[in-house]
């Protein structure tokens, strides 16, 4: 093909682009893999591919992205012409466009930029861009201020230190510093979850395949922390691992520790938000006072610091609570093991000790359909339980009320929230367009869920506690 020919085959690749990506987010990525930087070439390599995986765990995306790949290199292999489909696989699923030179509309049309390139250069793209975007808001008609966007820096050299702040004053761009490739998808899903751009996409949480957690990550997060940090925990299953009967499920040595340790420090409000009765969590946690307990999935609050239990349901009425203890004593009699849980404003039937457990496994669908009738009841399927409790309280407004509470979002800038359960996707949700928030799921990274990251087993929560509490900016007040 002669050079004429592949230009003009660029020029109709590139507007082609255009047309797809307009009613999308534009992932603008430039790479400058130096031949004699092992470490940048070998994560150059690994980009597309991040991607690739990014898009397959996060499905709902591909409808709002459009990529744009700029591998500006001295490699004789990247220098020859490639159409977008020669590079990746992305450009069946997005509009992807692919070449080797920088192009300066992309730059400014971007809403989130991937650099991949030694910092010195970073730098100059960040003067150039920030040139570059002065330029076109002069030329702009409309007279809107910029819309902020997103740059992520890709800087293997950079050693996991607290964030510092930009060497330039570039108020176009929010800038995130990573250190690794394998970073880009939970700090994209992060940033594309808090953007509500306009007309252009309204971005409703949708489950996806979360992220195995980064200890590091979160660990440097909580040390960088200037204001306040949120903690919210469910128990069952996320701080102890689940056991055959509810009362054997206490907490560990350890965790009462580290609990004690969190609530210390006077930056952070630590929450257990539980679906478990007031006497069950007073009994476990109640002598560490200035831990918030939520109880039966927002029906009963008490405030860190405080000592007395607010009834959140204390003038409503639950007319359902005797119909739904009937049907659950008639799938009870018919199926030896199973038990009634009763709370205040909650009802659980747990059958994982049927004696019979792929009957009851059978019925509890059985037993979901007739609890269906009530009126004014939520039905949770839980770990081998179904639970009844009313609509008027859930996981997710007690999250809003303690960020209220704290003065909004704004006020806090860490927050940690993890859960294994149904009724913890509640949480995930209230928080799912704050980019501050690790939110974990304890269980597996192939589960769908709201939140953006996953830890295996309880112990590894545990754990990181454990982490958070030992690391050098954590501060102990005198007093609990
Ligand atoms: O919101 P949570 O703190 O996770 O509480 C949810 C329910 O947990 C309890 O039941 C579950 O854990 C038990 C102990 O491991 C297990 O035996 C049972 O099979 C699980 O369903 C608790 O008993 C319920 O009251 C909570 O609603």
């Amino acid at each position: 093909m002669s050079l004429l020919q592949q230009q003009q085959q660029q020029q109709q690749q590139y507007s082609s682009f255009q047309q797809a990506s307009e009613h999308r987010l534009v992932l603008y990525c430039e790479q400058h893999p130096d031949p004699s930087d092992d470490l940048l070439q070998c994560q150059s390599t690994q980009l597309i591919p991040t991607l690739e995986h990014f898009l397959t765990s996060h499905p709902h995306w591909h409808q709002h992205l459009a990529i744009a790949n700029i591998m500006s290199t001295s490699s004789p292999t990247t220098k020859r012409q490639t159409s977008p489909s020669d590079v990746s696989p992305l450009s069946k699923s997005v509009p992807f466009y692919h070449h080797s030179h920088p192009e300066p509309s992309l730059v400014t049309r971007a809403d989130i930029c991937i650099l991949l390139m030694n910092s010195d250069k970073q730098q100059k793209w960040l003067k150039d861009a920030h040139r570059l975007c002065a330029n076109n808001n002069n030329h702009s008609t409309n007279g809107n201020p910029p819309t902020p966007k997103h740059v992520i820096l890709v800087d293997p050299s950079k050693p996991l230190l607290p964030p510092s702040p930009p060497l330039l004053p570039v108020d176009e761009y929010k800038v995130t510093t990573i250190q690794h490739v394998d970073q880009i998808p939970s700090t994209l899903h992060s940033i594309l979850s808090s953007l509500h751009v306009g007309d252009k996409l309204v971005v409703e949480a949708a489950p996806s395949h979360p992220q195995p957690l980064i200890a590091n990550q979160v660990i440097q997060e909580y040390q960088g922390a200037k204001k306040q940090r949120l903690f919210l925990f469910d128990y069952d299953g996320t701080l102890t691992p689940i056991v055959s009967r509810p009362e054997m499920a206490l907490p560990t040595r350890s965790l009462l520790d580290y609990l004690t340790a969190l609530c210390r420090d006077p930056l952070n409000t630590v929450w257990i938000v539980s679906g478990r009765d007031q006497k069950f969590l007073h009994d476990c946690f109640g002598h560490l006072q200035t831990l918030g307990l939520s109880a039966e999935h927002g029906s009963f609050m008490k405030m860190p610091g405080e000592s007395q239990w607010i009834d959140m349901l204390k003038d409503a009425v639950l007319p359902w609570k005797p119909e739904a203890l009937d049907i659950f004593s008639t799938f009870t009699s018919g199926l030896p093991g199973t038990e009634i849980e009763q709370k205040k404003s909650s009802i659980t039937w747990h059958y994982r000790n049927a004696h019979d457990l792929d009957a009851a496994v059978r019925k509890s669908h059985e037993c979901h359909q007739a609890l269906l009738g009530l009126p004014g009841v939520d039905i949770l399927v839980g770990k081998m339980n179904l639970e009844v409790r009313s609509v008027l309280v859930n996981k997710g407004n007690v999250v809003k009320r303690i960020r209220q509470q704290q003065g909004g979002d704004n006020a806090v800038d860490f927050v940690m929230c993890a859960g294994d359960d149904q009724t913890d996707e509640d949480m995930f949700r209230a928080l799912f367009h704050d980019t501050k928030t690790h939110t974990i799921l304890v269980g597996p990274p192939t589960k769908l869920t709201l939140a953006r990251f996953c830890l295996d087993t309880s112990q590894q929560v545990v754990d990181l506690l454990g982490q958070l509490v030992s690391s050098p900016h954590h501060k102990q007040s005198s007093s609990l």
